[in-house]
């Protein structure tokens, strides 16, 4: 709905001055789903595809990324909580895609975190990866996250790719969009960050033109940097 729709429309009932709110400043309306981000909660663990949970109907949004990355903080910081996700310092903790509601019942989007793939990763992981891509119609978007410090490898080029050819359908729709993220970057001095940035910028763009440009994030700043753009972009691609 366009800002002069509304203007012009005579009679405006609450949704055209919700709209008109949100159009003048998204920002401060999406806010309003990380308040209630505190009320967020666990729902379902799915260590095989006969156990994915059937869709709620809410927007879903994955995380995906090498074992370690930093996946399961990343989303811990999102929704401000320090546990409610379990992390490791050892890779390969995560090992079901666990599903998370946003916001108080019926809540307004779904979170899943997603066990590691690479070295540390397991077939059966990317299996399920895989099919809950494949066939979930709520999902928005992928975040597929790279850690600053290490940069691309072989396995990160291979899943862009393999995620860059579902990103369009044969009929040429678009079901979900592939979001990049770079993780723990006050591993990195902080001379080094820009040159660090591009190059992976450059190898995602080499593996996947269509992924979305990265984020710059590290969860152990304080505050944490670039939380709050993830936060955004969340709500960005859950049309909230
Ligand atoms: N320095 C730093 N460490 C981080 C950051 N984010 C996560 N970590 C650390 O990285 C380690 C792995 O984090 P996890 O969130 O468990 O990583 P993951 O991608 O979920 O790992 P798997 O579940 O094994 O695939 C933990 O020790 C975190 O504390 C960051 O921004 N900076
Ligand atoms: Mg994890």
């Amino acid at each position: 709905m366009s800002l002069s729709y509304i203007l012009r429309t005579k009679h405006r009932p609450l949704p055209y001055f919700k709209a008109l709110v949100s159009l003048c400043c998204p920002y401060s309306t999406q806010q309003d789903i990380w308040q209630h981000a505190s009320s967020a909660d666990f729902l379902a663990a799915a260590a095989s595809i006969s156990s994915i949970p059937k869709s709620k109907g809410l927007p879903e949004i994955i995380v995906t990324g090498r074992a370690n990355v930093g996946k399961s903080t990343l989303l811990n910081s999102v929704l401000g909580r320090k546990s409610l996700l379990s992390t490791s310092k050892k890779a390969g903790h995560t090992k079901s895609l666990n599903f998370y509601r946003v916001g108080a019942e019926p809540g307004k989007l779904i979170l899943v975190d997603a066990p590691g793939y690479g070295a540390r990763g397991r077939p059966q992981w990317g299996e399920l990866f895989d099919h809950y891509v494949r066939m979930r119609k709520e999902l928005r978007r992928i975040y597929i996250l790279f850690n600053a410090k290490h940069g691309l490898n072989a396995f990160d080029a291979r899943m862009l790719s393999m995620l860059s050819e579902s990103l369009v359908t044969a009929r040429g729709v678009q079901p979900f969009t592939l979001q990049a993220i770079i993780t723990k970057a006050d591993t990195v001095p902080v001379d080094q960050l820009e040159p660090v940035i591009a190059k992976i910028r450059e190898d995602i763009w080499a593996a996947a033109p269509l992924c979305l440009p990265p984020i710059v994030t590290s969860t152990e700043m304080s505050p944490p940097f670039g939380v709050d753009l993830v936060r955004h972009n969340i709500a960005n691609a859950c049309s909230l």
